[in-house]
Order: structure tokens, then sequence, then C-alpha cells
């Protein structure tokens, strides 16, 4: 388990971590989100004791990691994969860093069969790709059979396969019992390996929850219709607090109305439905309603007024 008690880090002027709080459970995976230079990082750094908090404290397993006569026993932690020795073999990175807590070859192998470098494991880890490198940052994580796991970015560089591959490992390790935190921003992977979310904005928590609660609160009713009465179906629904959108002649997007309200004043005005479909948001939309305000660094379109105006232009041609 990871406890975080009231944590704060300033650097300068910059509230890096402001003042934030939350547990980390065993047997599930939880995921860390959150925008970039949102204190994801510096959170981690504290739960290490690579960074010392400006107040607060965090424990790991009840204690606090650099207190630890085991470190790796009790945290595998991947923060930053280019951390390897790059003139040793994969190997003998592993065997250094297991001769600290009395580990010896046998472990270190077995690591290096899970992670699947066995063929590799006597090349330089300077030599080696990108995704080779996340394989042993995980491979040094896994080693000392620790009961939290913490990973930032664990799928960067990784193929389809290691993306898949590591997906299975973290639920594995979860169902195992083990404490297990990542931080990523691949939303579908998250949405497809974590079940609980702590979302972290401008260094403070946005949520701490279960992933389909989060889904579910992020935004609100949206029905997908079609109905050969679109244009009247679009005129009886029209209020404020409801948007519709429209692709194709027919085919409603609507936000703010629940399927039954929609079904049951459609059924009252006479008109035909052929689809009234409750859509499920995905991560990446609960996620982006979540954080609008919270982006630090936000990017802009190339032509921006075109693609709004275009857009508009076809909803309303289309209904
Ligand atoms: N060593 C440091 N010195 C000064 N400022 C720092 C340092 N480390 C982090 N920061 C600042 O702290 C804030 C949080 O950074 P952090 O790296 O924790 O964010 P993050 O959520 O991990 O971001 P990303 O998703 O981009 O990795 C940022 O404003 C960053 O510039």
């Amino acid at each position: 388990m990871i406890e975080v008690h009231e944590l704060t880090k300033t650097f300068g002027d910059n509230v890096a971590v402001d003042n934030i709080s939350f547990t980390v459970q065993p047997g599930i995976v939880t995921g860390f989100l959150g925008p970039n230079g949102a204190g994801k990082s510096t959170t981690m750094r504290m739960i290490l004791g690579l960074d010392r908090p400006t107040s607060g404290h965090a424990l790991v397993n009840g204690r606090s990691y650099t207190g630890s006569a085991a470190p790796i026993s009790e945290l595998g932690a991947l923060l930053d994969a280019r951390n390897a020795d790059k003139a040793r073999s994969a190997r003998n990175h592993l065997r250094a860093l297991g001769a600290t807590v009395g580990l010896g070859s046998d472990r270190v192998d077995e690591v290096l069969e899970v992670v699947g470098l066995t063929d590799v494991a006597r090349q330089k880890a300077g030599a080696y790709s990108l995704g080779m490198g996340q394989r042993l940052g995980i491979a040094a994580a896994l080693l000392g059979d620790p009961k939290v796991v913490m990973l930032d970015e664990p799928v960067n560089g990784l193929d389809p396969d290691g993306i898949l591959w590591i997906r299975h490992m973290l639920k594995d390790l979860a169902a195992e019992g083990r404490t297990v935190l990542l931080s990523s921003h691949l939303m579908s992977e998250m949405e497809l390996t974590a079940e609980h979310l702590l979302v972290i904005g401008r260094g403070r928590i946005m949520a701490d929850m279960p992933m389909h609660q989060f889904i579910a609160q992020a935004t609100g009713n949206h029905v997908h219709v079609v109905s050969p009465d679109g244009t009247a179906l679009r005129d009886l629904l029209a209020a404020p607090g409801v948007a519709v959108a429209s692709d194709a002649p027919g085919v409603l997007d609507i936000e703010g109305l629940t399927a039954q309200e929609i079904g049951t004043r459609a059924a009252a005005a006479g008109l035909v439905l052929f689809e009234l479909t409750p859509v499920e948001p995905s991560l990446e939309e609960a996620y982006m309603t979540m954080t609008r305000d919270a982006v630090e660094f936000h990017g802009t379109s190339a032509s921006p007024h075109l693609e709004t105006a275009s857009a508009h232009a076809a909803d309303k041609d289309a209904a």
C-alpha cells in the first residue's frame, strides 16, 4: 500500500504538488493521470525519497521508503528507463542491483525471462532500443519481487505486443495482491488496465475514484438517435442545456437528455425512432472534460476558425 499525507513540493515559486493526500490500495491497478507538468513524477519521486517534500510525507507498506532495509523488495519502480548503466550488459546491470539486497544470478535470469530479454541479456544496455530499455527498467522494478510496483510511462516505446504484455503483467501483479501504481498518457491503454484512477491537475488531486465512476461522472448524458424525422426531433428537443449534433441526415447525437426522456418525448409527438442508444463515453472524453482547465500547455489547430465554421455548417445541413 502507498499512503500519501498532505504532501507538498515547491520549486522556488512553483508549487509542483499542493497538499495532496491519497492511498493506493493493493489488489488493483491504480492509474495516475494528469496533464504535462501536473505533478505526477514529482509525487512519485517523493514517494521514493528522491525528492524531499516541502511538507507532508509518504509511506510505503506503512513505513518511509528511505528507511527500508531492502527497498527494492518493498517497492519496485520505473521512473526513467534511461537510468541503466549504459556500459554494462543488461544482466550485469541487474546483478549489481540485486547484489544490494543479496539477490543472485538466478533471480536476475528469472526477471530477464519475464520481460523477454534473455536472448539479448549480454548486450550493453547502451545499445538497447527504447522498447528494450523499457523492458530492462521493468525487469529492475520486478527484481526484488516487491509488494508495491510503481511505473511511470512503462509502455513508452513498446510495440503493440509489448503493450499487451505489460497490460496483462500489471493485472497479474495486482491479482497476486500487490499494489500497482501506473502513470501513462495513453488513455485507451489506461482504460483497459486500471480499475481505479487518481487524477492530478496543477498539483492538486482532481479525482480519486473507480474508473467506471470517473467516466460516468465526468460526462453528462449522451444518446445516439437515428430517426426519419430528424429535423422535427431536433426542433422538439431544443432547450437550454441540450446540444444536438448531426453528421448525416436523420442521425443525431444528443447531449443533455437521457434515452428515456428522448424516447418519451418522441412518442408523445408521434415521431418515429429507428435507433435510441445511450453512448458510454471513453476515458479520454471523460478525462478531457475534467482536466480542460488544468492543462498548462495548449497546442493550436492549424486553422481552428475554419474547422469550427465548417463543422457547424455540416451539423445544420445534416439534420
Ligand atoms: N527539479 C525541478 N526543478 C524545478 N522545477 C521542477 C523540477 N521537477 C519538476 N518541476 C516542476 O514541477 C512541476 C511538476 O512537474 P512533474 O514532472 O512532476 O509533472 P508531470 O505530471 O510528471 O508531467 P509530465 O506528464 O510532463 O511528465 C512542473 O511545473 C515542473 O516544471
